[in-house]
């Protein structure tokens, strides 16, 4: 109960849960007010995906119950969760892509809403909830047209169309552009004011200082700490989250580049629609620096990594590698720039980086599998894969540190780390690297982070994708912006401020200038 009596919207009490020998909740309590934004954090593998797998019945504690409104519910699976009215938006979506936003929210809801005028009470009722929570969506759309961020707001609906009233946010933001991460705090102060409760995880202190009212602090399974957002900071819940002092900044020297080890000259990519994708792209990488692409998502950059990768073939252009050129008529494929010593961590580890169903160690070599180093004459080399391993997750702090876990079932961040090691200790000439931090925890971000810098430090050419503007920022010597598949801009990274990226990254920042000249002389 709170204070004035009042039941806590969702209040847990003593949750545990364990897998094999991980134990991934401890004895968890937590008290969440009704009409709150409550901020979860901690480290890869803390335990908050499991928490909230739990509050949403994907799996079932151990020991512990949950109270919802002051009442105890027994939550078996996710339909009982939404008949006490919980809601989850997940990391990754949960949408019929060929179906309509309407379709979409009444699958598996349909009861009368099969019928006609069902469909049409379903329609008002989205519009209705659409307009109240500034979900600004049109309900026709087709779901596979929309950005992501529009995408994201169909699961916040579907959500809310079932009447949650105490709604589940894991990592938002993870795959929203800055623009569409405001507009998606603007409906949680929407969520808010209407009284639903929010609980929401992320690896962002700047989200959880500008969007929670209270946040609590997981560790090794267990809740450490409860703090009123307005009474912390970013330091204070860094080191309560890794138990020790956080740098939050990148350390490195000024870079000293050399010889040219990439060079793009005018490379276009159509897609399969016959739209140009990427248009008259050049570029140059040279060992020893950082190269920074900036850019809202959809720009271009994703594009770009898979044609420099040799993921996709360029349409027109050039590609100048170790000596060789490769153009659409003589193409390399993923493997053949392995072979050129260029590594690539794609931007989705799950879709492109990792096969989850494999284990620790056999993704640890994937891409790299047909190496003498790994592959016999007959067999593999299971010995040579898991001591490699083992050795890698020791170096990389993977947790838990076991190369027979399926790559499934490890946290989102530790996924990741084993995609980066994989790939950063072929100690590669070339490194592409997408959104390398993307749902790492601020510990592990700094590792990441100096490894990139050792791997400049030591003569390589880095070329970073990142939706992370301070991260583009912290880490790139030199700075591309991309806008509409083009390069409309390159900056030193010392030149470079959040809002002269933000204005070329709308392709706004010439104009804006033209103003503000007009303005002067006027
Ligand atoms: N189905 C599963 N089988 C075995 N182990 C699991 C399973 N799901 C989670 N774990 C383990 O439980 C621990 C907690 O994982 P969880 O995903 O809850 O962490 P997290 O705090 O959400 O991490 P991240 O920030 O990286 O997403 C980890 O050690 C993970 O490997």
């Amino acid at each position: 109960m709170t204070t004035d009596t009042t039941p806590y919207a969702i209040e847990l009490r003593d949750i545990s849960k364990r897998f094999g020998a991980v134990q991934a909740n401890k004895d968890i309590c937590l008290q969440v007010p009704a009409g709150t934004v409550h901020g979860i954090i901690g480290e890869n593998g803390a335990g908050k995906s499991t928490l909230m797998s739990i509050i949403y019945g994907f799996y079932e504690a151990d020991t512990g119950y949950i109270e919802v409104d002051g009442k105890r519910i027994d939550i078996h699976n996710s339909q009982d969760a939404i008949n006490a009215g919980i809601g989850m938006v997940h990391q990754h979506f949960m949408l019929v892509e060929n179906f309509s936003v309407l379709e979409n929210v009444i699958l598996g809801a349909e009861g009368g809403a099969l019928l006609k005028e069902g469909v049409e009470t379903a329609r008002v009722e989205l519009q209705r909830l659409a307009q109240e929570y500034s979900l600004d969506i049109d309900v026709d759309a087709i779901v596979e047209d929309l950005p992501v961020g529009l995408q994201q707001r169909v699961e916040i609906l579907k959500a809310l169309y079932r009447g949650a009233r105490i709604l589940i946010l894991d990592e938002p933001t993870g795959v929203l552009t800055p623009q569409e991460a405001d507009h998606l705090f603007r409906i949680l102060d929407a969520l808010k004011e209407q009284g639903v409760t929010v609980l929401l995880i992320t690896h962002k202190l700047r989200e959880i200082l500008a969007s929670t009212d209270n946040v609590s602090v997981m560790r090794q399974g267990q809740m450490v700490a409860h703090r009123e957002t307005a009474k912390t900071s970013k330091e204070e819940l860094a080191e309560l989250m890794v138990g020790k002092k956080v740098r939050l900044t990148v350390d490195k020297d000024e870079a000293t580049p050399s010889d040219v080890f990439l060079s793009a000259k005018n490379i276009s990519q159509y897609d399969k629609q016959g739209v140009k994708r990427l248009k008259n792209i050049n570029l140059e990488l040279r060992a020893g620096e950082i190269v920074g692409i900036a850019g809202v998502s959809g720009n271009g950059q994703s594009e770009l990594l898979n044609v420099l990768s040799g993921i996709e073939p360029m349409t027109e252009g050039e590609l100048h590698v170790a000596g060789q050129v490769i153009t659409a008529k003589a193409p390399k494929d993923a493997a053949q720039m392995r072979g050129l010593k260029m590594a690539h961590v794609p931007e989705d580890r799950h879709k492109m980086g990792l096969v989850t169903g494999f284990e620790a160690y056999e993704a640890a070599v994937l891409g790299y599998h047909n190496s003498s180093d790994y592959n016999g004459k007959v067999l593999m080399n299971r010995k040579v894969m898991i001591d490699e391993c083992n050795q890698r997750m020791a170096d990389w702090d993977v947790r838990p540190p076991n190369p027979h876990l399926k790559t499934a079932n490890f946290s989102g961040g530790n996924q990741q780390k084993i995609v980066i090691a994989r790939e950063v200790e072929q100690n590669p000439d070339i490194l592409l690297i997408g959104q390398p931090t993307r749902g790492v925890d601020i510990g592990a971000i700094e590792n990441i982070h100096e490894q990139i810098v050792k791997l400049r430090d030591s003569g390589k050419a880095i070329l970073l994708v990142s939706v992370e503007l301070d991260e583009i920022m912290a880490l790139s010597d030199r700075i591309i912006v991309m806008f509409d598949g083009a390069v409309v801009g390159e900056l030193d990274a010392k030149d470079a401020d959040e809002r002269t990226l933000g204005l070329m990254m709308a392709n706004a920042f010439n104009k804006e200038e033209q103003e503000n000249q007009k303005g002067e002389s006027a």
